[in-house]
């Protein structure tokens, strides 16, 4: 299978690196900005030297694409990819709390007679919160916990020094839907959760810097007619990236792998 990658940053790069001996997935080309070129590049020479560095997701050749860029992505080339037919698999799973973009994705994936795909990246306990939601739910709280410098360059820094914080704060409560807004690189996986659950705008969220935790922390709590489940995931950082957990990789790889195994699980 010809893979385009979109984004080649923290999971980008990880990613390549567990997928370069899979003999199912070619890494046919790698989608990022102009500006972004020259360090794609230095990444495809070692893990993907039969990969196309580009900006665009090549006409031709592709059989599915992967998304680990950031919002912007989902307009510009997963959008595009689906009306062409091409399978995607997306990570940034928060663009979608722009107002009409799920339908949009909906509408180019049935165009294009595809399947978008979301993958649960950092969190667990999703395959049991959408089957949780068929027999209705009640209430879906999440917690998003991370180490004060992985929220540098975000609205938390507004009225204070994150390099400075003696104890835990919270720096954002309200709808998934306005986190996913509000913290585009920190907080997917709130809308990940809600898009499973109760939806984007019936999903509590609060966001917490903790200097007394290193990993990143990822707490549900769900009720409904099924019963109830708390998740608590301990998730190590990546180190190109303290926003980024190193499950999120594996999430995409998984997602990969599910494309060209006989056996999906
Ligand atoms: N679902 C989940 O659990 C998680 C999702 N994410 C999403 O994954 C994204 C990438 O994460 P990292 O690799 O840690 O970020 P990063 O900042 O290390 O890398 C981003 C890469 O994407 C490229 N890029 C940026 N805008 C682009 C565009 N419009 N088109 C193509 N390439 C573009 C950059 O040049 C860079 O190569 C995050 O922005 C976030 O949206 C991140 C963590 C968890
Ligand atoms: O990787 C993580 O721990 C979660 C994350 O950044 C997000 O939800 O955007």
């Amino acid at each position: 299978m010809q893979i385009a990658l979109i984004g080649c940053g923290a999971i980008g790069s990880a990613l390549l690196e567990l997928v370069q001996n899979d003999a199912g997935l070619q890494i046919a080309a790698i989608v990022v900005p102009e500006g972004s070129q020259d360090a794609a590049r230095a990444v495809a020479q070692r893990l993907a030297p039969g990969a196309q560095v580009v900006q665009t997701v090549p006409a031709a050749g592709i059989d599915l694409v992967v998304e680990a860029a950031g919002h912007a992505a989902i307009t510009q080339h997963v959008l595009p990819a689906l009306q062409r037919g091409l399978p995607c698999i997306v990570a940034s799973v928060g663009a979608l709390s722009a107002p009409g973009l799920p339908e949009q994705l909906e509408a180019a994936a049935r165009a294009g007679r595809t399947q978008v795909q979301l993958i649960a990246g950092a969190i667990g306990g999703i395959d049991a919160l959408a089957a949780a939601r068929i027999g209705g739910l009640d209430s879906v709280r999440y917690t998003g916990r991370k180490p004060p410098q992985a929220w540098k360059g975000t609205p938390a820094e507004q009225g204070r020094d994150l390099d400075s914080l003696a104890v835990e704060t919270l720096i954002f409560e309200g709808t998934a839907r306005e986190a996913a807004a509000q913290f585009p690189k920190n907080a997917n996986v709130a809308a990940t959760v809600s898009l499973a659950g109760l939806g984007l705008d019936r999903t509590m969220v609060r966001l917490i810097a903790d200097p007394a935790v290193r990993e990143n922390l990822h707490q549900v709590e769900a009720a409904g007619a099924f019963g109830s489940f708390e998740l608590t995931m301990r998730n190590q950082p990546l180190t190109a990236n303290p926003k980024t957990s190193a499950l999120t990789v594996f999430s995409a790889v998984r997602a990969l792998r599910g494309h060209v195994a006989p056996l999906v699980i």
